[in-house]
């Protein structure tokens, strides 16, 4: 009897569980089918569109926004996602600090990137936003230009050794640099990354690793995790997470060591920040007295080495590309170079970076065509009114930044390179949310000023030595969570006449 009247109890408890969760969702699908689509196919959605190679999803993503309505749905499988991509309603989004949620489809990235701040939410993400931005305050970044410049040194001599090819690929170089830059910025630990290749793995596995995510992100049948793991691609994910897991741990062991050892400047409190060299962002994490648990810490570092130098390579490589696609723009730079450094081989100041104004538009127009981080989203907590429509709680809204940004209601030739679209006359013709590569409002991009920075001192010091021809065909962007050139940036290089001049002397 007593056996009975369990039974009873836990089927009326499943019932109401389970029957509470369908009503919601029948609610959920009832109001996001309100949202206009085109081409979906009952089960399917509109995954069909997507199988293929990652290669051609970019350009059919650009199709797909041309056809549909400025708000659509997607479906992925019976999933709804809804794409926006006019400024205003990007706005709506990007600009409320209600709308800072993420759940699908970063939950893939969570046994990477677990608690770092690209990834999490809610007061998680409040805390460590907080923890985190000082070590990213104008007045630090100035002293990181010395590590910038030094580590641009080691790759334009190792780029010497390609004067004489007809061509070759600059990316690996650009990857090992970037990477170098933000072990010895934001971990403060120096690695050899540019001569010594074994850690040429860690920066593959990135790169592999964001490639097997999108596959899955575009294949609803993979969602489950305990179908994935069973497939070849989850297997591939669960090695290169290994070698990611392994390289962080080691970067943390260095540093906790030297952190013991009293290697490090100690902070004392936020206003230190900026007056004491070789401060590093790492530091902050570890001496943030129990703020952040151990796990906590590695997420973060995981991040910051993925975030900081992922994202600063595609956009540098795309730069080279364009310059050397665009000789007259790159007898511009060069121009405005001669008249910041002259003959000198000075190292760039402050000063002489905000010289840069063409080089800067350079940059910007680049991320404009080539937005490294090419699409990202938010999960709705709430309905909320977009333009017209209704947007059902639970929904992720994505923002395909490319799209925003190839618009021909808001550039003219919206598909040709032309740094004019950044004049500032143009720039304040348009809406504020028109040009987003950094993301905006509450949780934009924390590293921008730092990839700036980065950017331009770079770039800067690749063209003071060479001159850049363009090989080919401009590569095919990769629609993934990096916007990468498929194949690489293959160029040919040429020494400027007076340039060499500049790290023989320091030979
Ligand atoms: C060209 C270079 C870069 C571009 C285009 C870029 C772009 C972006 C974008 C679009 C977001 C928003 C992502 C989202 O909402 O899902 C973002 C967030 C972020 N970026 Fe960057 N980024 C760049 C460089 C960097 C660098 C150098 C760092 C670190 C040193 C960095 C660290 C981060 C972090 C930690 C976040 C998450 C911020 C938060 O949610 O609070 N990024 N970035």
């Amino acid at each position: 009897m007593n056996m009975y009247i369990v039974i009873v109890v836990a089927l009326t408890l499943l019932l109401v569980y389970f029957g509470n969760n369908l009503l919601t969702f029948i609610t959920f699908i009832r109001k996001a089918r309100k949202i206009p689509t085109k081409d979906c196919v009952p089960i399917f959605g509109h995954s069909f569109k997507y199988i293929g190679p990652l290669s051609g999803l970019m350009k059919t993503f650009l199709e797909v926004v041309k056809q549909n309505e400025s708000v659509f749905a997607l479906w992925a499988g019976p999933l709804p996602f809804v794409s926006i991509t006019k400024p205003e309603h990007v706005e709506v989004i990007l600009g409320n600090s209600k709308y800072i949620h993420k759940d699908f489809p970063y939950k893939f990235l969570n046994s990477w990137l677990g608690s770092g701040l690209v990834i999490t939410s809610g007061t998680m993400w409040q805390t460590h936003r907080k923890l985190i931005t000082p070590a990213f305050h104008f007045s630090i970044l100035d002293t990181f230009l010395q590590v910038f410049t030094e580590r641009s040194d080691i790759l334009v001599k190792n780029l010497t050794k390609y004067i004489s090819c007809e061509k070759f690929d600059i990316y690996p170089h650009i990857k090992m640099c970037t990477l170098g830059v933000i072990l010895e910025t934001a971990m403060g630990i120096q690695i050899d990354t540019q001569d010594n290749k074994e850690h040429a793995e860690y920066a593959d596995a990135c790169c592999n690793i964001t490639e097997e995510i999108m596959k899955r992100v575009i294949s609803p049948w993979l969602f489950p995790q305990f179908i994935y793991s069973l497939t070849p691609g989850g297997r591939r994910f669960e090695k290169y997470l290994q070698t990611l897991h392994n390289f962080t741990d080691k970067v943390l062991r260095e540093r906790k060591q030297a952190f013991v050892l009293g290697g490090t400047t100690q902070l004392l409190n936020e206003n230190d920040i900026g007056t004491k060299k070789k401060l590093s962002f790492l530091d902050l994490l570890l001496q943030s007295d129990g703020t952040l648990t151990d796990e906590e810490v590695r997420d973060e570092v995981q991040t910051f080495m993925f975030a900081g130098h992922d994202t600063t390579t595609a956009g540098i490589c795309w730069c080279l590309q364009m310059l050397a696609s665009h000789p007259q723009v790159q007898d511009r730079v060069c121009e405005e170079l001669e008249k910041t450094f002259g003959d000198s081989d000075h190292h760039p100041t402050t000063r002489d970076l905000k010289e840069l104004k063409y080089l800067e538009r350079v940059i910007k127009e680049t991320l404009r065509l080539y937005p490294s981080v090419p699409m990202i989203g938010r999960e709705m907590k709430e309905d909320v009114r977009i333009g017209e429509h209704v947007i059902p709680s639970g929904i992720t809204v994505g923002i395909p930044i490319f799209a925003v940004h190839r618009d021909p209601e808001l550039y003219r030739d919206p598909h040709q390179f032309n740094p004019d679209n950044f004049l500032p006359e143009r720039v304040a013709a348009r809406h504020p949310y028109a040009y987003i590569p950094f993301s905006a409002g509450p949780r934009n991009c924390i590293g921008q000023k730092f990839a700036m920075l980065e950017m331009k001192i770079m770039l800067s010091c690749i063209l003071r030595n060479f001159k850049l021809e363009a090989t080919g065909e401009i590569p095919t962007p990769l629609l993934e969570i990096i916007c990468r050139p498929q194949n690489g940036v293959q160029i040919k290089i040429v020494p400027r006449n007076s340039s060499m001049l500049m790290f023989k002397n320091k030979e």
